[in-house]
């Protein structure tokens, strides 16, 4: 062994332990089990590399962050939050962890590439979706958004730069740092078509004047449990940003349902409903529920969006509810990542 510790206390470690599978699936990775390629991106607190595993050849998209940077900016519990959510999470929609470790300076995860970009890009590239694409990728975000809340996980960031794209071009959605694990169990109440609505009545839209808006992600820890009327510092991006969340940031499902009505109104619209010219402005377009529809809009999408916009969340569909939308008339959910993705090029 090439370690300080004298021969005889080195770890006596069998031949066949090492080279097994299993123990090499388990074995904790280091940055030099990798080779590093390009930056795939950079976020507030990383950096996202192109990688592939020495061993076997493996592609995928490591995230690194600054031990220093990470403590300094009190983002720890972000931290530890993505890594539980994503160890809790296995779906093919889902961005996969594959491993975490950590260097002298940095904190790697590990994750699952997607190669084509974000959706974002492509709303930019293509100015608007065709309405079936847009229901396609709608309808993938809401397979993905069930699994998650059947976990008991709320994602409170859903945006298109957060729905990345495969090389076949289906959905990988990411960015768990600022998800909520719910404290109840994870129900299955919402992919039970005879539930009561699954959205949680409990936040509501406070009468009173509405607060300033809330300062961006900071360091104290995220929210205590559903429908709580706590304060909790986190709050998503400005445009879809739920009027509960708002006001008294209750998070819950129903956040999510209405983070994707604004998702389908951009994809159809080419913007998003509320954008002011500040963040402050977007916050009040939102919280009075300020938007309209673009002449040509669809009719059929038109009515679901409109009924997802609401700002009591429980009068906001749940996603159950959203699949039986006339929207989605005649579509095929069975299996929707196995089926041919529509050609955004
Ligand atoms: N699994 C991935 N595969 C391919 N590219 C990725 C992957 N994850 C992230 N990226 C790219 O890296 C960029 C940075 O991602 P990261 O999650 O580190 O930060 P962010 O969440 O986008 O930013 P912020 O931390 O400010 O919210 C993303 O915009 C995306 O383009
Ligand atoms: O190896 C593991 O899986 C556990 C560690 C735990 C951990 N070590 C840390 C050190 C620092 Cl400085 C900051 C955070 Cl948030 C830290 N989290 C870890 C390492 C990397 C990542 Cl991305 C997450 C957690």
């Amino acid at each position: 062994a090439d370690d300080a510790r004298p021969a005889a206390l080195a770890p006596v470690v069998s031949s066949s332990s090492t080279s097994s599978l299993a123990s090499q699936a388990a074995r904790k990775r280091c940055p030099e089990d990798f080779e590093f390629g390009r930056v795939l991106g950079e976020g507030s607190y990383s950096t996202v590399l192109y990688a592939r595993e020495h061993v076997n050849n493996r592609e995928y998209a490591v995230k690194m962050l600054d031990k220093r940077h990470i403590i300094k900016e009190k983002k720890t519990k972000y931290v530890a939050i993505e890594k539980d959510v994503l160890n809790k999470l296995a779906h093919p929609l889902i961005v996969k962890l594959y491993y975490t470790f950590q260097d002298l300076h940095s904190l790697y995860f590990v994750l699952e590439l997607a190669k084509d970009g974000d959706m974002l890009g492509y709303i930019r590239k293509l100015g608007s979706f065709q309405l079936d694409a847009a229901r396609f990728y709608i309808a993938e975000i809401i397979v993905a958004v069930m699994y998650l809340h059947s976990m008991g996980i709320v994602h409170r960031d859903l945006k298109p730069e957060n729905i990345l794209l495969d090389e076949n071009m289906h959905i990988k959605i990411t960015d768990f740092g600022t998800a909520k694990i719910l404290d109840e169990p994870p129900s299955n109440s919402d992919t039970d078509p005879f539930a009561a609505g699954s959205t949680s009545a409990s936040a509501s839209v406070s009468s009173s004047s509405p607060s300033p808006p809330p300062p961006a992600p900071s360091s104290s820890s995220p929210s205590q449990d559903a429908g709580s009327s706590k304060r909790n510092s986190f709050v998503g991006t400005a445009e879809y940003c739920s009027p509960e969340l708002l006001n008294d940031r209750a998070a819950s499902k129903s956040s999510d349902v209405w983070a994707i009505g604004c998702i389908l109104y951009h994809l159809l619209a080419g913007r998003p409903p509320f954008k002011g010219v500040n963040e402050y402005q977007t916050f009040q377009k939102i919280i009075k529920l300020d938007y309209t529809f673009p002449d040509g809009f669809p009719p059929t999408a038109r009515d679901l969006v409109s009924s997802i916009l609401v700002l009591d969340t429980a009068n906001r569909p749940s996603l159950a509810e959203i699949q039986k939308h006339p929207f989605f008339d005649g579509f095929d959910w069975t299996d929707i990542h196995t089926q041919q993705a529509p050609d955004l090029r």
